[in-house]
């Protein structure tokens, strides 16, 4: 069995003496896509912020290709292939949308490859190269969903998070988003997908973890979470 792309083990994050986290431990493998599951508060974009280093690690492990990243500044895990769409976007909203997806380029060591990403990420989202002049704090919420996937894709990862792509979208919005998860995925591409709903996540996903209050309860083969009464327990935020 070949080692898996990313590998998070015992993972517990801190805020101050808040705990985020306590004890979070699953997969990704190579070209799979892979469901962070949960209630508010069970940790998902906690655990997101932490392998993109946003948030320190306070212990566990964090190893992407092999190599542990737990630590290392956001910028370098960027570089390394691992890029975030945050939920809530985190756009930069007086600049325009082509500005929003080159500063996703600024960890690239080969600038001449910015061009070529851009020409790629308007392909999939033509909607942003019709208003790539436009200011991002203008957008629809569909769109700057879809600019903040593009911003995360021009730093040419190989592994996407995406935190909570179908917050606040309207139901058609979410699904041609997630079309393009499936596309992406058939390219090549391996997506880690923190999702508060749950049919949407296991219907795309290969695999999967449930998080409740801040552990990793259980994972599994998404077919085999979609009938797994704890499943829905840790929906409902009980024991
Ligand atoms: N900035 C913060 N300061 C203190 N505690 C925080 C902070 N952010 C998150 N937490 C706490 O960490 C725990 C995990 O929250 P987190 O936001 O990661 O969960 P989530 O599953 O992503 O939920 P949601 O779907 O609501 O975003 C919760 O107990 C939350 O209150």
């Amino acid at each position: 069995m070949t080692a898996p792309l990313l590998k998070i083990e015992h993972l517990e994050v801190r805020y101050g003496d808040l705990i985020g986290v306590s004890d979070v431990s699953f997969e990704v493998p190579e070209g799979a896509v892979v469901a962070l599951l949960g209630s508010n508060g069970g940790g998902k974009t906690t655990v997101l912020n932490a392998i993109a280093g946003l948030i320190p690690v306070h212990s566990g492990s964090i190893g992407f290709r092999g190599e542990e990243i737990g630590g290392e500044s956001a910028f370098s895990i960027v570089r390394k292939g691992l890029a975030l769409s945050p939920e809530g976007w985190r756009l930069f909203v007086q600049q325009s949308v082509e500005n929003n997806l080159k500063l996703g380029a600024t960890p690239l060591r080969d600038k001449a490859r910015v061009g070529v990403l851009l020409d790629r990420v308007y392909e999939i989202f033509p909607k942003l190269k019709e208003r790539r002049g436009q200011r991002a704090g203008t957008m629809s919420g569909g769109e700057r969903q879809m600019l903040a996937v593009g911003r995360a894709l021009m730093s040419d990862p190989k592994l996407l998070m995406l935190d909570e792509p179908s917050l606040g979208l309207a139901p058609s919005v979410v699904e041609s988003m997630y079309e393009t998860f499936g596309r992406l995925h058939k390219e090549g591409l391996t997506i880690l997908l923190a999702e508060q709903s749950i049919e949407l996540a296991l219907e795309v996903s290969d695999f999967a973890t449930v998080l409740q209050v801040g552990k990793s309860v259980l994972s599994g083969t998404a077919a085999s979470l979609a009938d797994d009464p704890q499943v829905q327990r840790a929906y409902l935020g009980s024991a």
